[in-house]
C-alpha cells in the first residue's frame, strides 16, 4: 500500500514518517487497548506486572492505549473542563492578556487561533490553548517554594506567575486547574513506575528523576470551524507527535476525536489517553513508539481537551536504558537532558511561526508603495 510522507519537527531537525493514506476509522481494541490500572495501587508486584505487560505491549504496538480505573476524579475533571471554557468563552482581547508570545520566557499562556503551527505540511492550527507547566509550589506530593530548589535544578522550572494573574477574575480558576493538573502529575509518578517495570527495570528506576518534572498542563479549545476554514481543509491541531516520556489526555465527547495515524482513538467515558512520547521513544531506543497525531473539531460544537505531557527532571541527562540494548542492538541516541529537548523543539517551532508570520505581512499585498 502506498503511504504518505509527512515532515515532522524534533529538536534535532526534521524527521519523516509514513502515514496509512486511508480515511480514518475508529479503533479497535487490539489497536488501542483498555489497560485496567486498578492493579497499580495493589501491593502485591504481580499484580503490578499484569499492568507493566499490558502497557508493554500497547506501548509496541501503536504507542497509544486507554486507562480506566486511574484514580483522578469525575468531580475533578468536570470543574476543570468548566474553567476551561470559563477561559476560552471570554472576548479575544481579554484572553491575550496572557498571550504566550508576548509575555512568556517559557511557553506558557495563551496562543489564540491560528497563531501557531505544530505541523510544516499542514495548516496553521485552529485550536486555542491555555499552557502552565511545573511550579514546585503546586506539586501535590512535596509543595516546595522555588527558593528551596537546588540551583542546577531552579534554572529548569518553566512555571510563571502571569498566568494566574491574569485569570484571577475567573473564581476558583487557578484552584480547579490545579487540582486536575495535580492529580494528573500524581497518576504519572505511579504510571512511570509501570513502564520502568515494563522495560525490565526496577520500578523505582526512575522516581529521583521525578521529583521536579516536566509536567506541562494544556488546556486546548477546538472551536467550530468556518465554512473557509473547512474549504481550505484546516486542521484543528496539525499533525506531531509528543515530546516527553508520555501524555496523559482527557478528551471531550465531542466528533473529531484524536487520530492515531489514520486511527480514532473516540472519547471512552471514565478513560484518559495514554500515548507515548519521543523522549521515551529514545530512552526505550525506539522500541515502545511516540505515534504521529492530529485532531480536528468536525462537530457544530466546540471540543475541549485536556492533555498533561511528562517528562523526567529537565537536569537529567538520561542515556538509553540499559535493558533496551544488547551488542547486536546498540544505543542509537547521545544522552540528553528531557529539558534540552523540550526546550530546542519549542523554540524552533515558535521562531519559524513567529518568522513565517512576519513574511507574510510583507507579502505583496501588504506592502504600501509610496506615492
Ligand atoms: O486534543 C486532543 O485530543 C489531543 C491534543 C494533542 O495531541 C496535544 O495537545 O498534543
Ligand atoms: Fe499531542
Amino acid at each position: 500500500m502506498s503511504v504518505t510522507k509527512l515532515e515532522l519537527r524534533t529538536a534535532l531537525g526534521p524527521v519523516y514518517r509514513d502515514v496509512l493514506p486511508y480515511e480514518p476509522r475508529d479503533c479497535t481494541p487490539d489497536e488501542i487497548p483498555i489497560i485496567d490500572l486498578e492493579p497499580m495501587f495493589s501491593n502485591e508486584l504481580s499484580d503490578r506486572k499484569k499492568v507493566s505487560s499490558e502497557i508493554r505491549a500497547a506501548a509496541i504496538n501503536n504507542g497509544f492505549f486507554y486507562v480506566k480505573n486511574h484514580g483522578i476524579s469525575p468531580d475533578t475533571i468536570a470543574r476543570c473542563k468548566e474553567q476551561v471554557l470559563n477561559f476560552m468563552r471570554q472576548p479575544f482581547e481579554v484572553k491575550d492578556r496572557i498571550r504566550s508570545h508576548k509575555y512568556s520566557k517559557y511557553y506558557n499562556g495563551y496562543l489564540g487561533r491560528r497563531r501557531a503551527q505544530i505541523s510544516p505540511s499542514e495548516t496553521a492550527d485552529v485550536r486555542e490553548s491555555f499552557t502552565f507547566r511545573y511550579s514546585p509550589e503546586l506539586d501535590p506530593d512535596h509543595p516546595q517554594d522555588i527558593s528551596e530548589i537546588p540551583d542546577e535544578i531552579r534554572r529548569w522550572i518553566r512555571g510563571e506567575e502571569f498566568v494566574w494573574e491574569g485569570t484571577k477574575h475567573l473564581p476558583d480558576f487557578k484552584k480547579d486547574c490545579v487540582a486536575y493538573w495535580s492529580s494528573c502529575l500524581s497518576l504519572a509518578r505511579k504510571l512511570v513506575k509501570m513502564f520502568a517495570l515494563s522495560l525490565d527495570l526496577d520500578e523505582n528506576y526512575w522516581d529521583d528523576k521525578v521529583t521536579y518534572p516536566g509536567a506541562d498542563g494544556v488546556f486546548n479549545y477546538y472551536p467550530t470551524r468556518t465554512q473557509e476554514e473547512i474549504e481550505q481543509k484546516f486542521v484543528g491541531l496539525g499533525s506531531h507527535t509528543d515530546l516527553q516520556l508520555f501524555t496523559l489526555l482527557w478528551q471531550d465527547s465531542v466528533r473529531g476525536s484524536i487520530q492515531a495515524d489514520n486511527i480514532k482513538a473516540p472519547p471512552i467515558e471514565g478513560t484518559l489517553v495514554v500515548n507515548i512520547g519521543d523522549y521515551m521513544m529514545r530512552l526505550c531506543n525506539d522500541i515502545y513508539k511516540s505515534t504521529v497525531h492530529r485532531v480536528t473539531n468536525e462537530s457544530t460544537e466546540e471540543r475541549v481537551s485536556m492533555p498533561f505531557f511528562f517528562g523526567l527532571n529537565f537536569n537529567c541527562i538520561e542515556s538509553v536504558v540499559p535493558s533496551c540494548t544488547s551488542e547486536s542492538n546498540p544505543a542509537k541516541y547521545e544522552p540528553i537532558s528531557c529539558g534540552d529537548w523540550c526546550q530546542m523543539r519549542f523554540k524552533m517551532e515558535n521562531e519559524e511561526f513567529l518568522k513565517n508570520e512576519a513574511k507574510r505581512s510583507m507579502a505583496p499585498s501588504a506592502v504600501v508603495i509610496a506615492a
